[in-house]
């Protein structure tokens, strides 16, 4: 694997969930594998799961981390091509970037969407001057519009919870405060779609994802009908895909209750974290031996252990 940015980076699927699986039962078989490599992770954005998970797990290969709060600490950055640089900005991202890749074997970047301009958003920019500037791998830490690691661990956790071949999988928006990115739900389609079940997604009319990433999946308005005999119930919120970065709703009708999830087949809650409680879920459902979050969390670390492992194998 050279990079690691969305499912298509990935040639076996399966493969890469066996691998996930084979090091969370053997997290140092490799410890050798990255020794007087360097991981630089690059923040955008706040975080706490992927700084962690991919920091131990650089660890358990043997490899050294660098971490940086690029906003808080380092210069302004420019990113946009060609701009005279008279304002704020005292760097330009594809300077950054290029120095970045002097001191580092493998680099991991987390950029938000502005959620002003679809086009801008979707075009990648930050995650694609890093492609192209760096010189070495790049691996997403949820870019604009996808969330990889996120991913590749929930797909590895539902292979674990699954009590038949092909489970039905819901994937619901919840309501939230604050208008939040499309990457999570976009990956979680992504790769569900390439993957043994059979993906439901629920969520008010507006909200539609963009088709690319749901195009094995069927869209169902009524929240309850979705519920029905599900396995699994993902709930996330995000903002308008059409609308873009738009709240159309803020409905506590769509809430995960403990009511609503009778209706499933004694299905299992997730969520990505972090999660607004009695918002996004009631705690009763959350708080039940149904949720597996805290599961669903440790997942990824052996989820980045495996990407990491890849990479390294490659260069
Ligand atoms: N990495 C996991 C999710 C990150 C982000 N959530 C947030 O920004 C939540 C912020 C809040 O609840 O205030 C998102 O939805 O993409
Ligand atoms: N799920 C997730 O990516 O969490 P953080 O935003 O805390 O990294």
């Amino acid at each position: 694997m050279k990079h690691f940015t969305s499912v298509k980076d990935v040639t076996n699927i399966s493969a890469l969930v066996e691998e996930v699986l084979f090091l969370k039962q053997q997290p140092y078989a490799f410890k050798h594998l990255g020794e007087n490599k360097v991981l630089g992770l690059i923040f955008m954005n706040p975080s706490l799961r992927t700084r962690l998970s991919t920091q131990r797990a650089s660890m358990n290969l043997g490899m050294n981390v660098i971490v940086m709060d690029i906003n808080k600490e380092g210069w302004k950055l420019e990113s946009r091509e060609g701009a005279v640089m008279d304002g704020d900005a005292a760097e330009h991202v594809k300077d950054a970037v290029a120095v970045m890749g002097q001191y580092c074997d493998i680099i991991g970047i987390r950029s938000f969407p502005s959620l002003e301009n679809r086009e801008d958003d979707y075009a990648e920019n930050v995650l694609n001057q890093f492609i192209r500037y760096a010189g070495v791998p790049i691996v997403s830490l949820e870019s604009t519009t996808l969330h990889p690691l996120q991913s590749l661990a929930d797909l590895v956790t539902i292979q674990e919870y699954k009590k038949t071949p092909k489970p039905k999988v819901v994937l619901t928006w919840a309501p939230h405060p604050k208008a939040l990115p499309q990457a999570v739900p976009n990956s979680f389609a992504e790769w569900m779609c390439n993957a043994e079940v059979d993906l439901v997604i629920t969520h008010p009319e507006g909200y539609e994802l963009d088709e690319k990433y749901t195009w094995n999946a069927t869209i169902e308005y009524d929240q309850k009908k979705a519920f029905e005999g599900a396995e699994f119930i993902y709930a996330k919120n995000w903002s308008s895909y059409k609308q873009y970065g738009k709240i159309l709703s803020k409905d506590r009708n769509w809430t995960v209750s403990a009511d609503k999830m009778k209706l499933t087949n004694e299905a299992y809650f997730m969520h990505c974290l972090p999660v607004r409680r009695n918002v996004v879920v009631d705690d009763e459902v959350i708080d039940s031996p149904q949720s597996i979050v805290i599961k669903q969390a440790a997942n990824r670390l052996w989820a980045a252990q495996a990407v990491l492992k890849k990479i390294l194998e490659h260069t």
